[in-house]
């Protein structure tokens, strides 16, 4: 069965614009159109984040290959480009957790990090696939269709990226971006090679424990991660823009999960403090994308 026929059937077009409810109810008088919300209707296959296992074979043994948790279409829902339709690559594992629930005490004992205790992403290698670099830049660019942004998430992306993979990625035509916690080095993941086009940091270790050079956006988790404690680090957020546009991306998102609310007040309470930090909206979560 493919999405379209999960679907409801469509009302007739003039029925599509008005309200059922009577006014009052959340009808008409509120102005509010007659819409399911977002993402109550079933992605396809390809704009979900599971079940890469499903539909990719691994690529013969021999060269590089990179373990591939899951690829989808979606828009990325934080920070700078937030709307803008990309490919995500979920690559498997991450230097901070190991992924399992019996874990979390412990990894986040061993690293000094909270977030072993709150990390809600699947990253373990278990039905991850291993592509190598033009099989998996040539399944993005399937799925992708007339999109070219990817982005390389994780897990922690540069324990695997490498200057290969973004070649291949470019070569594809991808701009490519990556979302790191900031403690590998661009240089040993990508030496003199190919490398990607934008990099978000959302650290989970003390500042003075980050190995990245420098990136484009810097994303504090909130309550955990605090501006005041990534004051020298922000500073190796490069600027973007022209005139009096031009600034760092500088984010405070308030974490998901039980604390969101409290998380949320002191997103704002930190950006009306210190404005030149913004507070990231995770959207794909409002549209109900992957
Ligand atoms: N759509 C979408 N945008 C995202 N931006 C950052 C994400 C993440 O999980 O790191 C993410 C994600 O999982 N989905
Ligand atoms: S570094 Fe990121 S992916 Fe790894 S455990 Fe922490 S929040 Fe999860
Ligand atoms: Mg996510």
């Amino acid at each position: 069965m493919n999405a379209e026929e999960l679907r409801p059937p469509r009302p007739a077009r003039d029925v599509a614009t008005r309200s059922p409810l009577p006014e009052g109810e959340g009808g008409v008088a509120h102005g509010r159109p007659d819409v399911e919300p977002a993402g109550a209707r079933p992605a396809p296959p390809d704009e979900r984040e599971g079940g890469v296992a499903d539909r990719l074979v691994d690529s013969p043994p021999g060269g590089r290959r990179y373990a591939v948790k899951a690829l989808w279409r979606t828009v990325q829902g934080e920070g700078v480009w937030a709307g803008r339709p990309a490919v995500f690559v979920r690559l498997a594992g991450c230097n901070l957790w190991s992924g399992y629930e019996g874990d979390r005490e412990r990894d986040a004992a061993r690293h000094g990090n909270a977030c072993a205790l709150w990390c809600d992403t699947d990253f373990t290698r278990e039905g991850a696939v291993k592509l190598s670099a033009d099989a998996l830049a040539a399944e993005a660019a399937r799925v992708g269709g007339a999109v070219r942004f990817c982005v390389l998430t994780g897990g922690e992306p540069l324990l695997q990226a490498d200057a290969a993979l973004v070649g291949a990625l470019h070569a594809a035509g991808f701009t490519v971006a990556v979302e790191t916690n900031g403690t590998q080095r661009l240089a040993d993941a990508f030496g003199d090679g190919d490398r990607p086009d934008w990099v978000v940091c959302s650290p989970k270790l003390p500042e003075g424990a980050l190995r990245l050079e420098a990136c484009d956006e810097l994303k504090l988790v909130v309550p955990d991660y605090r501006p005041a404690q990534y004051a020298a680090f922000a500073g190796r957020v490069r600027e973007h823009g022209a005139g009096a546009a031009r600034r760092r991306a500088l984010w405070v998102q308030p974490e998901d999960g039980p604390r969101l609310a409290e998380a949320t007040r002191l997103a704002l309470d930190l950006v009306f403090e210190d404005p030149r930090w913004r507070v990231s909206v995770q959207t794909h979560k409002h549209l109900g994308v992957d």
